[in-house]
């Protein structure tokens, strides 16, 4: 495909001031390009070459280290080029503007990756792994990308896909030849072997939510009783004063939202209007409210006053959260 691909360029590095920026060129046959931007020398491939780089006027824009790797060995598998300058907004843009104007085009976002994929240098779990890796919000989030950059999880479905493909073989040579003697199904355990299938995917999906959890933070919904400590808890947890606390049953109406870190992962701690009977109406929209928060999160803590205990009320609380959900822990209020 790398035939018709226009070149393309970017600058690699967070717009702003740094000590070096680097703009990064990804396309067909650019030696030439190389050896006008560094007045004629003719750089080695994977080898540092120490160089200016000129402009259209033969004046240097700035002098830096020249990187080139020849198609395909490179991340996006073409010829690759990097200009690494002196990272300021002003010479990065004046780099950038001489690539253009050598021939090259602005890179899309994501588009060197794109190319990578399409040159079969990553497949799209590890594609998608590239963007999770650099938003990254915690270190185990960050080490979990990196495998699968690597193809950890790449090499996980192929092996499930492999498989599966087994397996359709066996049903298939069944049907084909019904006449044979041999039960092929069961002398190869198929039931067995879908069975052990299904597990390893259920890990897989298991996985895949903690990587989602990890990547946008997991939704930890406060329920409980009016006047247990919802709203406190949310204020010490965010050591702030963000939702209104009172001693009148009923003070939190809607839902109120903040985010917090816990080692590193977000966390979106919810606080909810307290559940209980009642004719007021804006309580009431408050509860479904709270009712729809504990549906779509991760984890629901209750809160129960120690002074009551699991009492009646409690437990019509509990027996009245949706099924499924992660009813693991709960917590009382200190007195
Ligand atoms: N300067 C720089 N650093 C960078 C990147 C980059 O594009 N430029 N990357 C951008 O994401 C990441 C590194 N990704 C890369 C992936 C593959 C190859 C590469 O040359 N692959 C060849 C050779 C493989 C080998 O020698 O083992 C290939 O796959 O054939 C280079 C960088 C992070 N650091
Ligand atoms: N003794 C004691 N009192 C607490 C504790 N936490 C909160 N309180 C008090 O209990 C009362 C109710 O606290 P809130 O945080 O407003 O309770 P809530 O669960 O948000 O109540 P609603 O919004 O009405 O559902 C307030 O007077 C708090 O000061 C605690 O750990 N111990
Ligand atoms: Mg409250």
């Amino acid at each position: 495909m790398s035939a018709t691909q226009p070149t393309i360029a970017a600058i690699a590095t967070a717009p702003g001031r740094g000590g070096v920026g680097v703009i990064r060129l990804s396309g067909k046959n650019l030696l030439p390009l190389a050896q006008t931007l560094s007045g004629g020398k003719t750089p080695k491939p994977r080898t540092a070459l120490y160089t200016d780089f000129l402009g259209g006027d033969g004046q240097p824009i700035d002098n830096g280290i020249l990187l080139y790797f020849a198609a395909p060995a490179s991340f996006t598998g073409e010829d690759v080029i990097e200009l690494q300058g002196h990272g300021g907004p002003v010479v990065m843009d004046m780099l950038l503007s001489r690539c253009l104007e050598l021939g090259a085009r602005m890179a899309e976002p994501g588009e060197f990756t794109k190319r990578a994929f399409l040159n079969n240098k990553l497949d799209l779990a590890q594609a998608e792994s590239v963007a999770d890796l650099i938003d990254a919000s915690s270190k185990s989030a960050a080490r979990m990308a990196l495998r699968s950059l690597k193809g950890a999880f790449s090499q996980h479905i192929h092996e499930l896909v492999d498989d599966l493909i087994t397996l359709r073989m066996l049903v298939e040579a069944t049907l084909d030849f019904p006449e044979e003697d041999i039960d092929f199904l069961e002398a190869a355990d198929a039931r067995g072997k879908l069975q052990a299938l299904q597990g390893r995917l259920k890990t897989v999906l298991a996985s895949a939510e903690q990587g989602a959890i990890l990547r946008e933070g997991m939704n930890v919904v406060l329920v409980g009783a009016p006047n247990v400590g919802k709203s406190s808890l949310l204020n010490a947890l965010a050591g702030d004063d963000i939702a209104i606390v009172t001693d009148i049953a009923g003070t939190t109406r809607d839902t109120v939202r903040e985010q917090i870190t816990l080692d590193g992962v977000p966390v979106h701690i919810i606080d909810t209007a307290g559940l209980r009977e009642t004719d007021d109406v804006v309580e009431q929209i408050g509860i479904e409210r709270s009712r729809k928060a504990v549906s779509e999160a991760d984890v629901a803590l209750i809160l129960i006053d120690p002074r009551e205990g699991v009492n009646a009320k409690t437990q019509a609380i509990l027996n009245s959260l949706p099924e499924g959900l992660k009813k693991s822990k709960s917590t009382t209020k200190p007195t």
